[in-house]
Order: structure tokens, then C-alpha cells, then sequence
């Protein structure tokens, strides 16, 4: 048992929405890493990055990643940060995963100005997210089998590109 897709990429990406649209159609089950600590924790994760600290939060992350690697027959997608962990990108390996791209300006745009995403509720979220684009694209792309910009589609057209990238090896994999 292990996930049918994996998805990763920056924050506003699509990962959840574009995840969540993906398993239905498949037919399977979603789940999302920040999902999984949420739960296990019984707090929001702009509440664990709060009271533990980044470093905490990574740790737990890691270890939700690696139990849905594992168990998960279905769509999962990762918080943006996860594959910066040295520890998750091992895990990854073999994994179909899927790198959902996003540039400055629309990834901006969409996450807005939430709370919900403590590394980007800092003074200047538009330099910050620059500054972690610039650092993770090497790291998404070297983790993923496929790269899908998604600036200029509606989740419903993402969902359809991974569709097409992993179709072929959905197909030799019997499934
Ligand atoms: N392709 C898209 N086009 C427009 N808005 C999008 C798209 N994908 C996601 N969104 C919106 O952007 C926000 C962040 O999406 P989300 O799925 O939470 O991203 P992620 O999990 O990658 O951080 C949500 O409000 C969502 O509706
Ligand atoms: O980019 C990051 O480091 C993070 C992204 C968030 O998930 P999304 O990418 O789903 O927003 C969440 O895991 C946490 O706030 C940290
Ligand atoms: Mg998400």
C-alpha cells in the first residue's frame, strides 16, 4: 500500500485543493501531511509553529509523511516545507510525486495575507515567498517525476495535467 500520487511544491501551489479533486476522480482516498500532525496533535499548525517551533513541527511532519508513505492507497499531498527535510526526501524516492509549480505573483495572490501559514505571516510575505521559491526549486525538482505550472490553470485543469503525467505509469503499474 502506498499513495497513487504524491504532490509537493510552494505554498498556494494547489497541493490540497488540487489533491482533494484528484482523489475524487481516482476514486481514492485524500489525505494531507498537515492533516495528519493536525490531527495528531489536536492543534492547528500555526499553533504547534507557536508554542514548539519550526524545528518540532518538522519532526512531526516528517513522521506523518513517512506513515502515509507507507499506508496511504491513495492521493497525499505535502505540506510545502516537507520536502526540505532530509529525512523526507529519502522517503520520497520511488514514490510517484508530482511537483505542482506556482510563481511569485499568483502564489502570492493566493495564499494572501492568512494566518494560516506561520512562515509567511512575517512583515513582507512577498519577499519571503521569493526567498523560499528561490531555495526549494532545486530541492521540488530533484524529489519529483513531474513538474506542472499551474499559474494559469483552475484546480480542475492541474488535476487533469497530473492525470496525463501519471497515466503512463499508472498503466504499467496495472492499475
Ligand atoms: N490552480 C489554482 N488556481 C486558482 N486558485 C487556486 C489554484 N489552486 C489553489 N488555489 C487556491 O489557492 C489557495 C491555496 O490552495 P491550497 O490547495 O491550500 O495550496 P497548498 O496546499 O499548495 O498550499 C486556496 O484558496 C485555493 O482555492
Ligand atoms: O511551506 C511551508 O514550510 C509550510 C507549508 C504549509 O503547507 P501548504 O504548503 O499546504 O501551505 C504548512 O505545512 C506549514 O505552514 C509550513
Ligand atoms: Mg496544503
Amino acid at each position: 500500500m502506498s499513495p497513487v500520487a504524491v504532490l509537493i511544491g510552494p505554498p498556494g501551489a494547489g497541493k490540497s485543493t488540487v489533491g482533494q479533486l484528484l482523489a475524487e476522480r481516482l476514486g481514492v482516498p485524500f489525505t494531507d501531511s498537515d492533516t495528519i500532525v493536525e490531527t495528531q496533535q489536536g492543534r492547528a499548525i500555526s499553533d504547534i509553529f507557536l508554542s514548539d517551533g519550526e524545528a518540532a513541527f518538522r519532526v512531526m511532519e516528517r513522521e506523518a509523511v513517512a506513515g502515509a508513505l507507507a499506508e496511504h492507497d491513495g492521493v497525499l499531498a505535502l505540506g510545502g516545507g516537507a520536502p526540505m527535510t532530509e529525512g523526507v526526501r529519502a522517503d520520497l524516492d520511488g514514490h510517484p510525486v508530482v511537483f505542482l509549480a506556482v510563481g511569485l505573483a499568483a502564489g502570492v495572490r493566493r495564499v494572501g495575507l492568512s494566518t494560516a501559514r506561520p512562515l509567511l505571516a512575517g512583515v513582507n510575505p512577498r519577499a519571503t515567498f521569493s526567498a523560499l521559491l528561490q531555495e526549494r526549486l532545486p530541492v521540488y525538482r530533484a524529489v519529483a517525476r513531474h513538474e506542472i505550472a499551474t499559474d494559469d490553470l483552475e484546480p480542475e485543469a492541474v488535476a487533469d495535467a497530473v492525470l496525463a503525467a501519471l497515466s503512463p505509469e499508472a498503466d504499467r503499474a496495472g492499475r
